[in-house]
């Protein structure tokens, strides 16, 4: 279970949240929120990539923060930059040992990579880039997917795609998202996160 415990965090003198618990069960998690509200920043937390200001955040009572953690979680945001020097290919390959997972082949052919594997990270459209970020967050299966607008720019077919992996993926699921995602009959729940905190919607 994915657990925030008095969670706060600020950039300069500016709080983005304060105090923020909650107890996180459910296999599919929808967060939506104002532009710039801190929706990224809280996934951010919730996949270790940023230390909060307070408090902390548990995966299955582990902080996040620790490197046991980190290969439970895969995460997809545009915040997270790959390194625009390895082609597609050569990142894949690196993830699938460092991981030691499967080999994306069913990821790259239903998401429609397999044409832009030789193109440098840095060189990527902006569709193929997203597509690229997904795979790596999901090809070694973690328990818990943050997944940060993933239907951006992504075309239509891809986004189908999108749909079918969401619905069917075994672990959890946290999207931070403004448009409503097909789940394909899972329960959802609903959080917004405004300047008083993350609420049920
Ligand atoms: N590294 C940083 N330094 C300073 N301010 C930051 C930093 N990262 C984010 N912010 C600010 O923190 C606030 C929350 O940003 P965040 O990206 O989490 O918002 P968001 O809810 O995901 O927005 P959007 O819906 O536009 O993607 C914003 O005002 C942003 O400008």
């Amino acid at each position: 279970m994915l657990a925030f415990n008095g969670v706060g965090h600020r950039f300069a003198a500016r709080t983005i949240f304060n105090d923020v618990s909650l107890a996180i069960a459910e296999p599919r998690v929808v967060l939506s929120g104002a532009n710039g509200i801190g929706k990224t920043t809280l996934l951010l937390i919730a996949g270790g990539l940023l230390r909060p200001a307070n408090g902390e955040v548990t995966l299955n009572g582990n902080n996040v923060l620790d490197s046991a953690a980190r290969p439970l979680i895969g995460m997809s945001a545009s915040k997270v930059a790959l390194p625009g020097f390895m082609s597609a290919s050569d990142l894949l390959q690196f993830h699938q040992r460092l991981y030691g997972c499967a080999a994306p082949e069913y990821w790259i052919t239903a998401f429609g990579l397999s044409d832009y594997l030789p193109t440098l990270v840095q060189d990527l459209s902006l569709g193929n880039y997203k597509k690229l970020s997904l795979i790596l967050a999901l090809m070694h299966q973690p328990e818990l997917l943050l997944l940060d607008e993933p239907a951006n720019g992504l075309d239509a077919k891809t986004r189908e795609a999108l749909y079918q992996c969401l619905a069917e993926y075994p672990g959890q699921i946290v999207i931070a998202s403004h448009e409503p995602l097909n789940f394909a009959g899972h329960t959802v729940r609903q959080l917004h996160l405004d300047h008083n905190g993350v609420h049920e919607r």
